[in-house]
């Protein structure tokens, strides 16, 4: 078991720790106290700028725009990157074109192209466009599942369920987000029971990865460790990712405590574009390129070329007539 410390064995029973935090038991199990526990060899990086990084711009994006933005990722090693979503144009005006933009990306062999899909409407527009995985976005909270997606968490259930029981049958991968992880806009405070209850249902309906939305980025590492330690009770860790926007500046912070609770799955965005618009205050995701940064720095392998991601981070800006909120891109591109 490795040399625990002395202070941890007299406070606590070292057995009920282990058991109730694995992932300090492992951290506690490393020879050298103090050293940086185990974080994953590799990590894979989602990419979700072209879909939660530009669908909440006021000014529609060009279809070209986009079309060229999922190109230039597409160069850089990211192993996923969420092209559009097949939602009401109504609701989300932005992502009106998602059919031009499914269709008119170069598709990488070693890319996958997820698409959001709130009912089986939208999944079936997207299989038509050609969309080969997708993904149901829930929410564990009751209020802001009625703003995003117009129903109760138990009626998304339903619509989650056809989604993905036609999914099975054509061989196509479901991704599940349950978003407010971490707090909602609407009812504040969200217990880590509820974000595992629903995190559990779209598991059990079929999901093989639950993302974890902090959706208006009001989480703290501890906040963070809570919930995961909650959620990782009920589903593999393997089998989750963790999105993180960063309105407080809390993001990377939050990113790695998952990582050293074992999480290997990480959602970002290029240039930290983002936001939901039914989460009113929320900021952009974490940027890929300081996700990247941060991860290859602690020597954690990516498969990402960094250069390449802050051209991306620099067209898509320069298309928006925006600055970066990348760190790791404002630091590096001399304006
Ligand atoms: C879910 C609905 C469609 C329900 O919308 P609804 O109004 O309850 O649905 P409805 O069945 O009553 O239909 C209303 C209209 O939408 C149409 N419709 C119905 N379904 C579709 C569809 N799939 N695609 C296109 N159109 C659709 C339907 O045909 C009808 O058209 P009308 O008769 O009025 O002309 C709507 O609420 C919606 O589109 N919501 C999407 C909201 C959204 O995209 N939010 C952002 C993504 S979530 C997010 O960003 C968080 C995340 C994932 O990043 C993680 C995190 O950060 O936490």
């Amino acid at each position: 078991m490795g040399s625990i410390p002395s202070a941890v064995k007299h406070c606590l029973s070292y057995e009920t720790l282990a058991q109730d935090y694995p992932w300090l038991a492992r951290w506690l199990q490393e020879e050298k106290y103090g050293a940086i526990c185990e974080f994953p060899k590799t990590v894979k990086i989602v990419e979700v700028g072209p879909r939660d990084g530009l669908q909440n711009e006021k000014e529609m994006v060009p279809t070209e725009v986009k079309i060229q933005l999922i190109n230039m990722l597409s160069e850089t090693g990211l192993p996923v990157i969420e092209a559009t979503s097949f939602v009401s144009f109504k609701w989300v005006p932005q992502m009106a074109d998602h059919v031009d933009v499914l269709k008119g990306i170069t598709k990488s062999p070693h890319v996958k192209y997820p698409v959001l899909t709130p009912n089986l409407r939208g999944y079936q527009a997207a299989v038509e466009a050609g969309a080969t995985e997708v993904a149901v976005f829930g929410s564990a909270s009751e209020t802001f599942s009625k703003k995003n997606i117009n129903c109760s968490i138990k009626e998304s259930m339903l619509r989650f369920k056809e989604v993905i029981s036609s999914a099975k049958q054509a061989g196509i991968p479901v991704r599940g987000y349950v978003s407010c992880a971490l707090g909602c806009p609407y009812e504040g405070h969200i217990e880590p029971a509820k974000v595992t209850e629903v995190a559990k249902m779209m598991y059990d309906l079929g999901c093989y990865e639950i993302s974890l939305g902090d959706t208006i980025g009001v989480g703290t590492p501890k906040l963070m460790a809570n919930m995961l330690q909650s959620v990782m009770k009920e589903i593999p860790t393997s089998a989750l990712a963790v999105h993180c926007h960063d309105t407080h500046g809390q993001a990377l912070a939050n990113i790695l405590i998952a990582l050293q609770m074992g999480i290997s799955v990480v959602d970002s965005s290029v240039a930290g574009l983002g936001g939901c618009p039914y989460a009113p205050g929320a900021s952009g995701n974490v940027s890929t390129e300081d996700v990247v940064y941060m991860l290859h720095g602690l020597g954690i392998e990516t498969g990402v070329n960094l250069s390449k991601v802050i051209n991306a981070g620099e067209f898509i800006c320069q298309a928006l007539n925006r600055r970066t909120h990348s760190k790791v891109a404002q630091a590096t591109v001399k304006s």
